[in-house]
């Protein structure tokens, strides 16, 4: 986990910016900043009682200072009982208030994020990596609980220490304190940097085991590869190279591994000896020597925790500049569907007037030149032309998934940016290509297209799509979980379950996007059986890839390049002697081949 942390968050220095971003994030905690407030407190009262602990083990030892109070019993070494019991019950409260504050924060921020995420257009997700994009869910959220709950706890204590702890020896002994400061501070930092050094070290061991690893890996997968190419020993010296490489590395870290023991012993120890030494040359009595170097200790251990401190910040301002970046994004304007608006009924006819376009994140490919023409309501019209030719990107501008660039699409003459957009796509269904299913169940995934309904609307969506047949001859019926460990589906069962999900949802305009991938002629009847039912009494626009099943079309658009090239029936296009009736022979002779 702490891996993928430090792969995901480079480092940075902490900037001003950056840190008043950070402080955005405060807006999430702000429901809870009593909690907050409390947690503060305690944390504070642990962390002063914890710089009472070297004064008072220090009086534990002065026989002169101990006032018996009862036979055996000592006055600081009750005091000392004391403030552990107190510390152990502030911390206890101090460590649940803050974790109960940053799960309902971070609960908060993550289902803000997703929430915006998934309503961000598609112009964002073709800029990023759906990796990148979850990794800012889990990862960069964690590193945040991580900061919430202790980094900015141990910050606030070792603030409290270093300079509570300087301030009571600077009480206790100046002359001493600045002997002490003059050199321990100096030798924990150095200890710190080294120790980071030698961190670097164990890692590229690391880094160069894990390659020689996946030589062993892939070669016993691939076994019979590298033995049908006799190159054993290639692999061998390839091998060797790689453990070589990890051997050396190690053992180069080794010398550093004991320079810096020697350095603990010399610099940390030395350091302690020369402040012992130097307090029993001024007269400093025992009790108080030791309560000095016990401050010394807890001084020098906060100044090297705050190194850990600041590179977690760092990490941490890191994530939040990520995730806000994310909330910076604009969304797309969509609300819950709960009814459809009369006057945003779609009655099914849809016009191109000019339609010009390319994708955001290729300004200069046109993928669409002036492209104009006319569905009518309940119309059935298939968009037909070679690879490329623009027909997925007709729909992606219908669904609004995209904007054209000049031009203007209208539905029943009115301006498609005038409805509502999640309104407009409501009334639209797709059957896709590569039918997408959910992990879930045959039920979960036809109920896409309708949350809510019923099993029984289920069943007769599932009858008409030529579905239910083969979902009752699993013994768990609408309830087999598909996908990862369940059964796998065949591609014309996938199919006909997209076909359902839009029965459910019963658009007023359907768009198809016929399978290319050849089903077996029953599979393909039934689907195709289907798909005509489903397309009675709606209007249809069929991406059609094999020709054959576009010869009832009311209307056939042949795409090239962008452009229309052809329009009309399939009778009035064969025809002509132009590209649609090229595709056509073309396609009957690969059939017939
Ligand atoms: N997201 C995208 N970003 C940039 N260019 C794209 C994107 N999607 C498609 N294109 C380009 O747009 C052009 C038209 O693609 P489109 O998918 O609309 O063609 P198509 O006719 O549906 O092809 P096919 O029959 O192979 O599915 C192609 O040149 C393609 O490279």
């Amino acid at each position: 986990m702490q891996n993928d942390i430090t792969a995901t968050s480079p480092k940075q220095p902490i900037k001003v910016a950056s840190l008043k971003k950070t402080f955005r994030l405060f807006r999430y905690v702000k429901p809870y900043w009593p909690q907050f407030a409390l947690g503060l407190l305690f944390l504070l009262i642990s962390s002063l009682a914890g710089l009472a602990f070297p004064k008072l083990l220090g009086n534990l030892v002065d026989p002169s200072s101990s006032t018996s109070l009862v036979k055996g019993m000592n006055k600081a070494g009750v005091m000392l009982i004391a403030v552990l019991i107190g510390q152990s019950i502030f911390s206890f409260f101090r460590i649940v208030l803050f974790v109960n504050v940053t799960e309902k924060t971070l609960a908060t921020l993550r289902q803000t994020i997703y929430s915006h995420l998934i309503r961000l257009p598609m112009k964002f997700f073709l800029e990023r990596r759906v990796g990148e994009l979850s990794s800012r869910i889990s990862s960069d959220i964690s590193l945040l609980q991580e900061t919430f709950t202790t980094t900015l706890a141990e910050f606030i204590r070792q603030m409290i220490i270093i300079v509570g702890g300087v301030v009571i020896l600077l009480i206790t002994s100046p002359q001493l304190t600045a002997f002490m400061l003059a050199i321990l501070p100096l030798m924990m930092i150095v200890a710190v940097v080294f120790g980071k050094f030698i961190r670097r070290f164990s890692k590229q061991v690391q880094e160069q085991v894990a390659a020689s690893n996946t030589v062993v890996e892939e070669t016993l997968q691939g076994i019979l590869n590298v033995k049908a190419f006799a190159n054993e020993f290639f692999e061998i010296a390839r091998y060797k190279q790689r453990t070589n490489e990890a051997a050396r590395i190690g053992m180069k870290g080794g010398k550093f591994r004991g320079a810096f023991s020697s350095f603990i012993i010399m610099g940390i120890f030395g350091a302690l000896v020369a402040v012992i030494w130097r307090g029993v040359a001024i007269g400093m009595p025992t009790s108080a020597l030791l309560s000095f170097v016990l401050y010394s200790l807890f001084i020098g251990g906060s100044i090297a925790g705050l190194a850990e401190v600041y590179t977690n910040l760092q990490k941490s301002i890191g994530a939040t500049e990520h995730l806000l970046e994310i909330l910076d994004e604009p969304a797309e304007d969509i609300s819950p569907v709960t009814a459809i608006a009369p006057e945003n009924h779609l009655d099914g006819q849809i016009s191109f007037r000019n339609v010009s376009f390319h994708y955001p994140s290729r300004p200069d490919l046109t993928i669409m030149n002036d492209v104009s023409f006319d569905v009518y309501a309940d119309q059935k019209v298939a968009l037909v032309g070679p690879s490329g030719a623009g027909k997925s990107t007709i729909v992606s501008l219908l669904l609004r998934l995209y904007d054209p660039v000049n031009g203007n699409i209208l539905f029943d003459g009115k301006e498609s940016s005038s409805f509502p957009l999640s309104q407009l796509r409501s009334q639209m269904a797709v059957v896709p290509q590569d039918v997408f299913l959910f992990g879930g169940t045959i039920a979960e995934n036809i109920a896409y297209g309708k949350p809510g309904a019923t099993v029984e609307e289920m069943e007769a969506a599932a009858k008409q799509a030529n579905a239910w047949e083969f979902i009752q001859r699993f013994p768990l019926g609408l309830d087999t979980v598909v996908g990862e460990r369940g059964i796998q589906l065949s591609g014309g069962q996938r199919q006909r379950i997209a076909i359902a999900r839009a029965v459910l949802k019963n658009p007023r305009i359907l768009i198809l996007d016929e399978a290319t991938s050849a089903l077996d002629s029953e599979s393909e009847r039934l689907v195709q059986d289907a798909l005509d039912k489903l397309m009675e009494g709606r209007t249809s626009i069929v991406i059609a890839h094999r020709l054959a099943t576009v010869r009832e079309a009311d209307k056939i658009i042949v795409l090239d390049k962008g452009h229309i090239v052809e329009e009309g029936t399939h009778n009035e296009l064969i025809g002509q002697d132009g590209l649609y009736r090229t595709l056509s022979e073309m396609q009957f002779i690969a059939a017939s081949s």
